[in-house]
């Protein structure tokens, strides 16, 4: 959860991008706070992708003010955007890894770039335990990208991601193409790791079970701005029609649902259901997540 609502970790004001004559956004606003998991959603096209390639300095908008840290990050000399960007790591959409490398050499590519000095055997040691901590086995490290299902790419991007040890991780639809199970897996990835880092996560996603499930905040695209932040119960209570179309849409009513009987099943005390039925095992545990004890999951509805 956040830490403190006045405590922003990014600061995107009157943020205007466009491409050409087709404008994708204008006067876009929008926190991120420190210790939170925030969602970000919003209709095909709508700009989720750019505005994060805003925030990440590799797109330079037409106008407006990004901080990150509290550093300004438009416009900054390399030497000093250097230094705020080995603080957050990046999981692109479709993980983004170089085919020619292994994971691991994957996951050393930052730690090159950054820290050119870095003892060949601790380079690799940190590789690997950057490859362990995302739920691979070690024996992934020497594969290359080709030869891993799509959840394991995913997880080797995240590996790579967390090469620096970020204080803040951008996801950028880390669960498409994924399973049911593989997905809820990478959710409670995401949790355990914002738990146990304290990293800040900003979530590009369509998937709803995610952002039932793991999103502290969510904000929500449309005309070109961030048009609501908050948490789902808050997004519901206002009456724009795409927000109602989303959330109270047959998939979203299914992921709610699903929130809910998950919480039913926790306020009733797992701990005795399980007594009763020790064999009984939720569909994380099945999936093998480590993460999954935790009660934050929701069951996952498709
Ligand atoms: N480099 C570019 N050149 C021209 N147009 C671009 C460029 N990058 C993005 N766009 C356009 O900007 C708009 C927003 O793209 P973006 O990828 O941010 O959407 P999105 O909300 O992430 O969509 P999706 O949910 O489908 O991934 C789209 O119309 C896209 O075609």
């Amino acid at each position: 959860m956040a830490d403190s609502q006045a405590d922003p970790i990014v600061q995107v004001r009157g943020l205007r991008n466009s491409f050409g004559d087709q404008v994708i956004h204008d006067g876009l606003d929008l926190d991120v706070r420190r210790g939170e998991i925030l969602g970000v959603v919003g209709g095909s096209g709508t700009g989720k992708s750019v505005l994060m390639r805003s925030i990440i300095g590799l797109q330079t908008p037409d106008a407006g003010d990004i901080t990150v840290f509290g550093e300004p990050t438009i416009g900054r000399e390399e030497t000093e955007a250097v230094e705020i960007r080995k603080r957050w790591g990046v999981l692109f959409q479709g993980g983004a890894l170089f085919s020619t490398l292994t994971v691991a050499e994957n996951v050393e590519v930052p730690l090159r770039e950054f820290y050119r000095d870095l003892d060949p055997t601790l380079l690799s040691e940190i590789a690997s335990y950057k490859v362990v901590m995302t739920g691979l086995a070690a024996e992934a490290g020497p594969k290359y990208p080709a030869e891993l299902s799509g959840g394991m790419k995913k997880r080797a991007g995240l590996a790579r991601a967390l090469a620096l040890d970020p204080e803040l991780l951008f996801l950028d639809e880390p669960t498409a193409g994924l399973d049911p199970i593989g997905a809820a897996a990478f959710d409670g990835l995401t949790k355990s790791l914002q738990k146990t880092l304290g990293l800040t996560v900003f979530l590009i996603t369509h998937d709803l079970d995610t952002l039932y499930a793991i999103c502290d905040r969510i904000a929500v695209l449309a005309d070109k701005k961030v048009i609501a932040v908050g948490t789902i119960d808050e997004l519901l209570a206002l009456d724009h029609p795409w927000i109602q179309e989303y959330f109270k849409g047959p998939r979203g009513r299914a992921a709610e649902n699903a929130r809910d009987a998950l919480q039913g099943e926790n306020d009733t005390g797992a701990a005795s259901r399980e007594e009763q039925n020790p064999t009984e095992l939720t569909t994380r545990q099945r999936a093998g997540d480590p993460a999954a004890q935790m009660p934050e999951h929701a069951a996952r509805t498709s």
